[in-house]
């Protein structure tokens, strides 16, 4: 049990790795799990040298066991990583060694990576968010409310033409942000390089004509070279977001499209996520995911609504937003596993969205408070009277709980919010 020392007591400079873990023998699996994800392999190697078994090895400094399902045991390690085991600023190598090959292990019946603490020399190598929350309500000239956006649906289909329509309609009524749905990217019937123009004219129009600032969230995601060419365009245009799908796209090109030149805000969308993070039993948790795509510097990032159509508990979900947005972040050995301090590193502006309409606004703001974008797709194009009144009806019910209003005396004074709360009960 080289890798098993109980008595160790992580240094500030360790990186920290918590996990859930299924095995038939816990203490022999944490050893392995040690090994394998830093210097070691299933036999010893004659070629190991001392100074690096010495300087290099993690230490697997405790073992919960937790239950038991079936023949297995059900528990939560913690290993503590030297950093120099790592280079800090290279993300994708990182997780290569800590969240890599243990996944495949035959010898564990269940691996879910429940949370990193990442010491200060490791946050510090990492940019971060450019603008956090301060910096995006300074851009959108908005202090207190939550955000509101919108994603253009039907997601894909619509020409530039009647996209941009629907996006200027959202504009109008009320909406602060107009995005571009995960899989709309540059098809035939809505080139890239024609829609971030027509877009952004439209959005301009809007501008004049609501005297509020409009945002336009262009999805960039392609092959790298090609996403770069995007950006290029998307910053010609005059755009100052642009959305990556982050999860399909990778770490390796989250970090390095952070790392170029532009002052875009970043919208981080999570398509594929769940194929990560759902499994109790296998996988990553999202808030781990949060971490990381935090150092790597999105602004905003979906996290959930707890009462829309996306899975997620309200603890989890809340725990999430507790590591994005706060500087110093305390565990509850539920969902946070270390505190994190975050070093003045920049927030990240959590995005609720999924299933969302007028109804659910209260208790999407009472859950996650003010500091919230808002995101509804079906919940405004699909009012009955259309995408205007759809967000107009959403904006109403964000300004009832600014006003302290419910939900049915503001339809008395908005009565696109009325026939929203009679169509979607
Ligand atoms: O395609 C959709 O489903 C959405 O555009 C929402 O549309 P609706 O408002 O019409 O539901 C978003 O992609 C989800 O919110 C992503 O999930 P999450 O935010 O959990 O990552
Ligand atoms: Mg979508």
């Amino acid at each position: 049990m080289d890798y098993v020392d109980l008595n160790y007591t992580p240094s500030e400079n360790d990186l920290l790795s918590c996990i859930r873990v299924k095995a038939k023998n816990l203490m022999k699996v944490a050893n392995e799990i040690a090994a394998e994800s830093s210097i070691g392999t299933w036999t010893k190697v004659q070629t190991m040298k001392s100074d690096v078994y010495e300087k290099l090895r993690p230490k697997v400094y405790e073992i919960e066991e937790i239950g038991e399902e079936g023949e297995s045991k059900v528990g939560i390690i913690k290993i503590a990583y030297p950093l120099d085991a790592f280079e800090i600023e290279n993300m994708p190598g990182t997780l290569a060694g800590i969240a890599g090959n243990i996944f495949g292990m035959k010898i564990v019946d269940g691996l879910r990576i429940l949370d990193y603490r990442f010491p200060e020399k490791f946050v510090k190598a990492y940019r971060g968010p450019r603008y956090g929350i301060d910096g995006i309500r300074k851009l959108l000239k908005v202090e207190e409310r939550p955000l509101l956006g919108t994603i253009v649906k039907p997601k894909v289909g619509l020409k530039t033409d009647e996209f941009a329509e629907v996006a200027y309609n959202a504009w109008i009524g009320g909406c602060d942000i107009v995005k571009d749905d995960e899989n709309l990217v540059s098809q035939s019937f809505n080139k890239f390089e024609d829609r971030i123009f027509k877009v952004l004219e439209l959005r301009d129009k809007a501008e004049e004509e609501t005297g509020e600032k409009k945002i336009y969230m262009p999805n960039i995601t392609a092959p790298y070279r090609e996403m770069i060419k995007r950006a290029e365009l998307a910053e010609d245009a005059g755009s100052e977001y642009v959305m990556l799908d982050v999860v399909v796209l990778g770490f390796s090109a989250v970090q390095q499209f952070r790392e170029e030149d532009f002052k875009f805000v970043i919208h981080a969308h999570r398509a594929m996520h769940a194929a990560i993070t759902r499994s109790k039993d296998w996988g990553i948790t999202m808030l781990t995911l949060a971490k990381i795509y935090r150092l790597l510097g999105v602004d905003q990032l979906h996290i959930g609504t707890v009462v829309g159509k996306m899975e997620g508990e309200r603890a989890e979900v809340c725990a999430i937003r507790d590591e994005i947005v706060l500087d110093k972040v305390e565990k509850d050995d539920k969902n946070k596993f270390f505190d994190q301090d975050w070093f003045g590193m920049n927030n990240v502006f959590p995005v609720a969205s999924g299933g969302v309409y007028p109804k659910l606004v209260p208790e999407i703001i009472e859950i996650l408070g003010k500091d919230v974008i808002i995101q509804a797709g079906g919940g405004i194009h699909g009012h009955p009277e259309g995408t205007v009144k759809g967000a107009i009806a959403m904006r109403a019910a964000i300004d009832a709980v600014m006003e302290g209003k419910s939900l049915e005396e503001k339809a008395e004074e908005v009565k696109e919010l009325k026939v929203a709360l009679e169509h979607w009960k």
